[in-house]
């Protein structure tokens, strides 16, 4: 009572003097109390903030993880599994384009005479990726693993290199197809160029390097016109922006070999078909319409010449891969550096027998049993070149490469497989 009685009606100046005091000594703590109150307020939302930042990026980090399709023991095991060759002095082979067509053949006849295979391919939409999955499968049932991943992806290759010391590099990864240059350039620059240069990046790096061997294109012959095309021949002169990300890579490559001690062979394959082919190339587009009842376009040269190509079957060309893994001899480099001058080569691998276009048509229309519609009109200006022939006389000498099967041939094989795989044989056509 005393107390608030002395609060209310203070009895000497002197008091109200202590009174301010204690009034102001609250104020001060009320003040106080709702400072260090704020204060705590603030340390709690930075401290909310902080755990809400840890957590997205914990969230950003596990989800990368996850959604990563490599990494991991399991996935490591896979590959050191395939990898492994299963006869003495064996290679142990990283195919890139391993789901594409010419890598699908080269890596089953690898891992058929015993050399151990790990593939690598972006299973791109250039066509339809459902083909490339169903090589994929074709290698699965062979004991050959394929990483889903792109050449540009440098810690992807880096790892690969750690898990395995891989002796040879089969480089089949590239954006094909001459004409699809126009429509989108760009997608060349980013496989041909960007992507190998990231790819020897990898090699130069790898401990110990491997020996490459990779897909360079007869269309480096461009607007050459000396016939059969030797490989001492220009090839400053590209028709197309394909040909000339091919040529640039003859270059880069020369330049990691020259630097770097990389073993390097490029092979200029001439227009390759045979089974599992590419669905964006005439003679399987051709099939594909013949039987559909859909007229196709045939180009014409200059004053209506016939267009020719020196059509080489997939066989011959899996022959000279093998012919140029086994002929390979070991990178010089370490650590990066160069310790001694490293082999450099170039081949033409054709067929040295150029048939021409409406040829090509007829025996498909034989084997198909089919008559074709044809629309014959002149080529567009959009990358072809009239004509290729390989001179192979180089290829033969020092691979030992002897092409056997004529376009004939090879095509019925084709027509073979296409009728069964589409499913023509069994139950008519596939809506495709
Ligand atoms: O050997 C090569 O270097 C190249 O061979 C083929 O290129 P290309 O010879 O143009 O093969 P196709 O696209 O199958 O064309 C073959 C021939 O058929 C002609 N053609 C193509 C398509 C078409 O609708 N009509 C047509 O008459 C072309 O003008 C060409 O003369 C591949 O597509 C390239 O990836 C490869 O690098």
């Amino acid at each position: 009572m005393r107390i608030l009685e002395d609060e209310l009606f203070p009895s000497t100046p002197g008091k109200v003097k202590i009174e301010r005091a204690h009034a102001i000594n609250r104020q001060f703590n009320r003040c106080f109390a709702s400072t260090s109150t704020m204060f705590l307020w603030a340390l709690f939302l930075i401290a909310l903030t902080a755990s809400y930042l840890s957590f997205q990026s914990f969230v950003d980090t596990s989800s990368k993880y996850f959604s990563a399709s490599w990494g991991g023991l399991h996935w490591e095991k896979q590959i050191r599994a395939s990898a492994e060759p299963r006869r003495s002095q064996g290679f142990s082979v990283l195919v890139t384009g391993a789901a594409g067509f010419v890598g699908t053949h080269v890596s089953l006849a690898l891992r058929k005479r015993g050399d151990g295979v790990v593939g690598l391919d972006n299973f791109n939409s250039y066509y339809d990726p459902s083909l490339k999955k169903a090589r994929k499968s074709l290698l699965a049932s062979h004991g050959i693993f394929v990483v889903e991943g792109d050449i540009n992806d440098g810690r992807l290759l880096a790892k690969l290199f750690d898990v395995v010391p891989f002796t040879h590099v089969m480089h089949l990864a590239a954006q094909a197809g001459v004409r699809y240059a126009i429509e989108n350039p760009a997608s060349y620059v980013h496989s041909n160029i960007a992507g190998l240069v990231t790819l020897l990046e990898a090699c130069k790096a790898a401990d110990p390097q491997p020996a490459i061997v990779w897909a360079s294109s007869s269309s480096v012959y461009g607007l050459n016109e000396k016939v059969p095309f030797s490989e001492s021949d220009r090839t400053d002169r590209p028709a197309s922006l394909y040909a000339a990300t091919k040529k640039a890579g003859e270059e880069i490559t020369h330049t990691y070999n020259h630097i770097y001690g990389l073993s390097i062979t490029g092979l200029r394959f001439f227009t390759v078909y045979g089974p599992w082919g590419r669905p964006d190339m005439a003679y399987f587009s051709f099939t594909r319409n013949i039987l559909q009842g859909k007229p196709i376009t045939v180009y014409s040269g200059k004053n209506r010449v016939d267009l020719a190509r020196d059509f080489t079957y997939i066989d011959d060309i899996v022959k000279g891969c093998l012919g140029s893994l086994d002929t390979a001899k070991k990178s010089t480099g370490s650590g990066g550096k160069k310790r001694g001058p490293a082999q450099y080569r170039i081949y033409n691998l054709g067929n040295t027998s150029p048939v021409t276009v409406p040829m090509l048509v007829s025996i498909l229309e034989r084997h198909l049993k089919v008559k074709a519609k044809r629309n014959v009109m002149e080529m567009p200006g959009n990358g072809d070149v009239p004509f290729t022939h390989a001179n192979i006389s180089l290829a033969r000498a020092e691979l030992g490469y002897k092409p056997t099967t004529n376009l004939e041939t090879g095509l019925k094989k084709f027509v073979k497989w296409y009728l069964q795989y589409y499913g023509y044989s069994r139950r008519g056509a596939r809506n495709l």
